[in-house]
């Protein structure tokens, strides 16, 4: 398993101010941004960005992806294409929590249209700090790596 603590950062063109206030947060926690973008508000399309730090994740690059569009769906759809990747919308805490902890998540997606920034701030830190707990957990994961062929 890798052990960078760099951690990418893509959004389509909905979603740019959020993964900027994120970019900077993380790295306030001892991580390391790597923000591929995009950096204007013209229209991009989320597939490609989420296939993009996807890849650098799925490589091992980067140890996890921050991933963002309008719902956060769109983009979280196309980075669980990628072989190797785990990625869950989350709009709590909570859940954040659990996709680490149960799912050994290695992206979380995130909805700029939908949570505001406190919030997501509370969401990213809530994914970062919990760890993959194994066990009965390890075995499920397995099964949907499994599914990947
Ligand atoms: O949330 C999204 C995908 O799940 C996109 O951000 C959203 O579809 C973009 O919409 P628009 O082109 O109207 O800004």
């Amino acid at each position: 398993m890798t052990t960078t603590t760099r951690i990418v950062l893509s959004s389509d063109h909905a979603a740019i101010a959020l993964r900027r206030i994120i970019a900077a947060h993380i790295t306030t926690l001892g991580w390391e941004a790597v923000d591929i973008g995009p950096t204007t508000a013209e229209s991009t399309p989320y597939p490609e960005r989420g296939e993009e730090a996807a890849r650098l994740v799925a490589s091992g690059d980067c140890r996890f992806g921050i991933i963002l569009c309008g719902t956060g769906q769109g983009i979280m759809m196309a980075a669980n294409k990628v072989t190797g990747i785990r990625c869950g919308v989350c709009a709590e805490p909570f859940s954040a929590r659990m996709i680490r902890q149960h799912n050994n998540a290695n992206m979380l997606s995130i909805g700029a249209r939908v949570v505001g920034e406190s919030l997501a701030l509370d969401i990213v830190e809530a994914f970062l700090s919990a760890e993959f707990e194994g066990g009965r957990h390890a075995t499920r994961v397995a099964m949907i790596e499994a599914l990947e062929g």
